[in-house]
């Protein structure tokens, strides 16, 4: 796991071999405290140099590790630390791809830093719910600054070896072989002192006005950080470096370490780091996998329909450099979306540092631009009559082969798949707004769909630096699907006498980034209400007497109905649940409005008005959402849990500290999830989706097993049904 020998007849060289990425496990600790020693103490070797196989210095610690404290075995990284920073030889970490975390650790503990020129560095503790405790955010704060140092520590971001040279993270950039030019210059530096080279010795450079810079990045950080608690913890630790000497400052990261190493929060995390690369190995019931489906290459794309969506998706696909066919056949949206998408792509060059890629895309107002297309992503406007259309056209027009996508968000793939020649062609990439920036993308397969076109359209979602979760077809897929419950309950609320701003206040408290109502106000009421009319369940004025509140059966809420009858759209006409300032404001204030129009509608449904606490609104929200995610799961929409999960952390705001809606259950107790539903569905029998869901009840039975177990039950539901 270490292999060690001596080069250049007088420079020992450590090499970190842990594959994947060279993590800090156990037994890579106790390779370096031995290879250390048998260098330290080897009189021919006047200098040492670490580095690590297969381009890659070191991932950090082992996160695996983490799960449970008697999983942390061998020596602990802050004594190996600083027994290298102590050493009376210099040590040069050579660092090649990248130094994260406990590997940066290690990495601020030797003398001397050389970074290959395409590495990258971070200390991305605080995404995983810890902070730097191998003593990161006491070193760098004091080798690079506090300002800097707190801005890589609370966000974790990867910087560049250029960046890290001009921080005075990293001494030199290599732009060849990194290890060669480390042990060049640990055999130019092999006897100079050392004393101005560890670290741990160095006072924080100055910072004016410190307690206000403190208070201003704490204010910052729990703003931004929506209940986490690592982000504040990451800037106390930093504060701790800038105000104590070491030893205490290392106190004090302990400290600090010792709470959110055992946190709800770092186990969240942790499982969404793992969650995020689970999705990744995609399965259909099929059988199909990702790792026996072979993709093929996407030279040239197509876009159809270049409004909000079209041009987000065009911007996303021209930015992975591929070549884009833009078509949009309505003559006034055609030219606004010629000047949109390029002031996007101005902006996200501007944004990245990286070159235009205007030159990529083509514009047509003619669907017979798109015949030598490898793929096609339609985006036109969400009509089942139209996009049925359009699929018999592109059927006609692409050459044999082509790949057909459609961008709706609840409508049926397979009813569109249907209108082709080559159903097995065709998938959903839905994609979420704005599609340039949002990184998740539902890629949802029908029974029909090729396996190699599942794989193309997810390697193809990694390129445009999607997260992209492959689940079945059905109404909404995973995201919406599950979305609608949690409305529907947000609405029934309302009616039974909470406001939008109490509702959007308890799940923004929660740690979500937006509450429902605020959300509807953004994407616009209008267009649940289109869907809604298309299905027959509006009524004018919102129909009378007691099946006013009814549809087929189970309770209704017109209330989003009557908002539209006012003209009531959201954001777009300044006013929704919410009003703004003038249409397209963002800003939203409570309106006083909102009282009467809900009074009158409760008095005119005998409804009495009735004190809804957070913890109800969260109740029945969340678990309502949470069983549909069951039912998601027993009708094999979505693979495991970690699908869902993922969906909804990159998809709908829900906080990544909370791991995602069916981690969350489980950290509830699945057992408590069941009683509260059990409780609800009693009280209001006319709320089908507050019944517990045959899943929930069996994973109950079979004692409430971890969310990585559920497969095993999930798979004894199915081949139940
Ligand atoms: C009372 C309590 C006291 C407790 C005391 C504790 C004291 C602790 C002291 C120090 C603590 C240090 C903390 C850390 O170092 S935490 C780890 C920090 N590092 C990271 O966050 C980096 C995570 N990894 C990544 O960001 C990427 O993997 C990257 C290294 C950039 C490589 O990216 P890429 O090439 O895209 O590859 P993948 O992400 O797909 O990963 C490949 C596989 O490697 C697995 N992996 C990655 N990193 C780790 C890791 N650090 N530990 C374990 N496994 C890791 C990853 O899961 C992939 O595996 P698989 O394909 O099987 O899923």
């Amino acid at each position: 796991m270490t292999q060690y020998s001596r080069v250049s007849g007088s420079v020992g060289l450590i090499t970190l071999k842990n594959p994947p990425v060279n993590q800090l496990s156990a037994v890579v600790r106790h390779g370096i405290v031995d290879t250390v020693q048998k260098a330290l103490s080897d009189p021919k070797v006047k200098s040492v140099v670490i580095c690590g196989q297969n381009g890659m210095f070191c991932g950090g610690a082992d996160i695996k590790e983490f799960q449970t404290l008697a999983n942390m075995r061998g020596p602990p990284l802050i004594p190996m630390i600083h027994s290298i920073e102590a050493a009376d030889k210099p040590v040069v970490a050579a660092i090649e791809g990248g130094a994260f975390g406990g590997g940066l650790e290690l990495a601020l503990g030797c003398h001397y830093r050389i970074a290959h020129s395409k590495a990258k560095v971070g200390l991305p503790e605080v995404t995983l719910g810890l902070l730097p405790a191998a003593g990161g955010s006491q070193r760098l704060p004091r080798l690079i600054g506090v300002p800097a140092a707190l801005s890589l520590i609370t966000t974790g971001r990867h910087i560049t070896a250029a960046e890290a040279l001009q921080l005075g993270l990293v001494d030199q950039v290599a732009d060849h072989n990194t290890v060669d030019a480390a042990v060049k210059f640990a055999l130019s530096v092999a006897g100079q002192s050392l004393d101005a080279r560890r670290i741990s010795n160095f006072q924080c450079p100055p910072v004016p006005n410190m307690d206000a810079l403190f208070e201003d990045v704490m204010q910052k950080v729990r703003t931004t950080a929506r209940g986490a608690i690592a982000p504040i913890a990451c800037v106390q630790a930093v504060r701790a470096a800038a105000t104590l000497p070491y030893t205490q400052g290392m106190q004090r990261e302990k400290e600090l370490m010792a709470t959110l190493f055992t946190s709800g929060q770092a186990r969240a995390l942790q499982y969404c780091f793992f969650a995020q690369r689970v999705v990744g190995r995609w399965s259909m019931p099929s059988g199909a996998r990702w790792d026996t489906s072979k993709g093929r290459p996407i030279h040239k794309a197509a876009v159809i329909g270049l409004g909000t969506m079209g041009r987000g998706i065009t911007v996303a696909l021209a930015q992975t450099g591929l070549s884009v066919v833009a078509v949009e056949t309505q003559e006034k949206q055609f030219m606004e979306a010629k000047k949109a998408v390029s002031n996007m792509l101005e902006r996200g060059a501007k944004r990245s540092g990286k070159p235009l890629a205007h030159g990529k895309i083509t514009y047509s107002q003619s669907l017979q631009a798109v015949a030598d297309v490898d793929l096609v992503i339609e985006a036109v406007f969400e009509d089942m009559g139209l996009k049925k259309k359009v699929f018999q056209q592109l059927s006609a027009v692409c050459k044999p082969g082509t790949f057909l996508c459609t961008n709706t968000s609840t409508l049926d793939v397979d009813e569109l798949a249907s209108q082709t020649h080559q159903p097995e062609l065709v998938v959903g990439m839905h994609f979420f707004a704005p599609a340039h920036i949002m990184k998740l993308l539902e890629v949802v397969y029908g029974p029909r769909s090729s396996p190699e076109l599942v794989a193309v359209v997810m390697e193809l979602g990694k390129k445009m630096g999607k997260v992209s979760v492959a689940v079945g077809n059905c109404r909404g897929f995973v995201g919406n699907r599950m979305l609608k419950p949690y409305r529907d309950q947000a609405y029934f609320l309302l009616e039974e006498g909470a406001t939008p701003q109490l509702i959007d206040q308890a799940l923004e408290e929660f740690g979500f980034a937006m509450g429902a109502f605020k959300v509807s106000d953004l994407s616009g009421l209008d267009v649940g209400w289109k869907v809604r009319k298309e299905e027959g369940l509006v009524q004018p004025g919102g129909g009378s007497g007691k099946s006013a509140r009814i549809r087929n059966g189970v309770r209704y809420s017109p209330l989003g109905d009557l908002m539209c009858e006012q003209g009531r759209f959201g954001q777009k006409t300044g006013r929704g649940w919410y009003q703004y300032d003038k249409p397209g404001s963002r800003d939203a204030r409570p309106d006083p409005w909102m009282h009467s129009f809900l009074e009158e509608y409760r008095a005119r449904h005998g409804l009495v008005a009735r004190r809804i606490s957070n913890q109800e609104v969260l109740e029945r929200c969340l678990y309502a959402m949470i069983n549909e995610g069951f039912r998601v799961l027993e009708d094999g929409i979505a693979a495991g849990p970690e699908d869902i999960d993922i969906i909804y952390v990159f998809g709908y705001g829900w906080p990544r500290h909370r791991g995602g809606p069916m981690f969350y259950a489980n950290m509830v107790g699945l057992e408590i999830v069941l009683e509260r539903l059990e409780h609800y569905a009693q009280a209001n029998p006319d709320m089908p989706t507050l019944q517990p869901c045959s899943l929930l009840r069996k994973l109950v039975a079979s004692g409430s097993p971890p969310v990585n177990k559920w497969k095993e039950v999930i798979k004894n539901v199915r081949s139940q049904l």
